[in-house]
């Protein structure tokens, strides 16, 4: 079977709910069967993905992010189509929000399963010119939050004495992509923070582990400039950009049974990018630009 590849269009980005819904997976229809994940950037493009795949393959997903309207427009596409799926609105930054909400889970379901942290995200600009500000908001975002979710869901399965597992999606944190020296700074904390309690939290039966997605076209998109963006398929030797789909998928491996011995692990899900290939999330700068090409 070939591999997929996104289809090209300039109207939108990524998939929609309805392409979600009949997606080709190679995962059999109960892989994740009656398991509770709570789902951060659920109404992401990314998101979207693991939520359709997830409760396709028989989860409750809770879908979590701050904006109640596109939670909603999701569970509703999702539960029309006989699925299992929730929406819960909270801020990832916001610690006793973060409590809030696996408390009512808990509550609500008698146990949580997994935890799939794609809530996150950055804005380009040339590190030299970071406001504190602008830093804060994104370490904030994708470092304490997703710190926050982690450590909540584990204190739970500590307390229940239930297992767990987690799979934070970060960024390709080793080679070639710049204009996000923020970003790449926190998911760097996130991939430490992630082999670290993979070993302390192994006695409490936690795995956790990490996604790192190269260019995966998504609405998330649109924080890029066009010119910027049109570089992004060209930023990998497959020479083209990523589906969320896969990256939903490796998340199912990870998640799920397959994944039982994998722990403190990052999958790199980038088309060969950290190998080859550069991203400059703010237009290349004519300094790198070969001029005899
Ligand atoms: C293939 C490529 C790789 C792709 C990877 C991806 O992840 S794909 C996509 C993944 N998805 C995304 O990346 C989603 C899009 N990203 C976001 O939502 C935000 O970047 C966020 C994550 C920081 C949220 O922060 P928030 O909710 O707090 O939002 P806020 O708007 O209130 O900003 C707070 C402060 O940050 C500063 N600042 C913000 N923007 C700019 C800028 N353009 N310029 C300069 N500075 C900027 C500014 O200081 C601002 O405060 P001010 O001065 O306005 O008072
Ligand atoms: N697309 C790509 O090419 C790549 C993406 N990634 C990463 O993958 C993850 C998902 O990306 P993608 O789906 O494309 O991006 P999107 O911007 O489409 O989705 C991000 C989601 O995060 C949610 N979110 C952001 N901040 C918060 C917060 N403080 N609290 C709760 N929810 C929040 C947003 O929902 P709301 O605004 O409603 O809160 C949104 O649904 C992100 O971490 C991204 O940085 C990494 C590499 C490449």
């Amino acid at each position: 079977m070939a591999d997929d590849h996104m289809p090209q269009r300039s109207d939108r980005l990524g998939l929609t709910d309805d392409e979600l819904a009949l997606h080709r997976t190679v995962f059999a229809s109960d892989a994740l069967k009656d398991m509770v994940i709570v789902l951060s950037g659920g109404a992401g493009g990314i998101g979207r993905a693991i939520a359709w795949l997830f409760a396709r393959l028989g989860a409750h997903l809770v879908v979590v992010g701050r904006n109640q309207g596109k939670l909603s427009a999701l569970t509703s596409n999702m539960t029309a189509k006989g699925l299992q799926a929730s929406a819960c609105a909270a801020d990832i930054r916001d610690a006793d929000a973060v409590a809030r909400l696996f408390d009512t889970v808990w509550q609500t379901h008698g146990r949580v399963d997994g935890l799939i942290n794609s809530a996150g995200g950055q804005f380009p600009q040339p590190a030299i010119d970071f406001s504190v500000k602008g830093w804060n908001a994104v370490i904030d975002t994708n470092l304490n939050g997703t710190w926050y979710m982690m450590q909540t869901a584990a204190r739970h399965w500590r307390d229940n004495k239930q297992p767990g597992n987690i799979v934070n999606i970060v960024v390709v944190t080793t080679h070639g992509l710049y204009g996000i020296a923020h970003s790449i700074a926190a998911r760097s904390g996130v991939i430490g923070l992630s082999r670290s309690v993979a070993v302390e939290w192994a006695p409490l039966n936690i795995r956790v582990n990490c996604v790192a997605p190269g260019a995966i076209e998504t609405e998330g998109w649109n924080v890029y400039a066009p010119e910027a963006r049109a570089a992004y398929p060209r930023s990998n030797p497959m020479m083209r950009a990523g589906s969320p789909w896969n990256v939903a998928e490796a998340c199912a491996y990870l998640a799920s049974p397959s994944g039982a011995f994998v722990t403190g692990e990052t999958l790199t899900v980038d088309g060969g990018g950290q190998l080859w290939g550069e991203t400059w999330t703010t237009g290349k700068p004519a300094y790198f630009i070969d001029k005899d090409t």
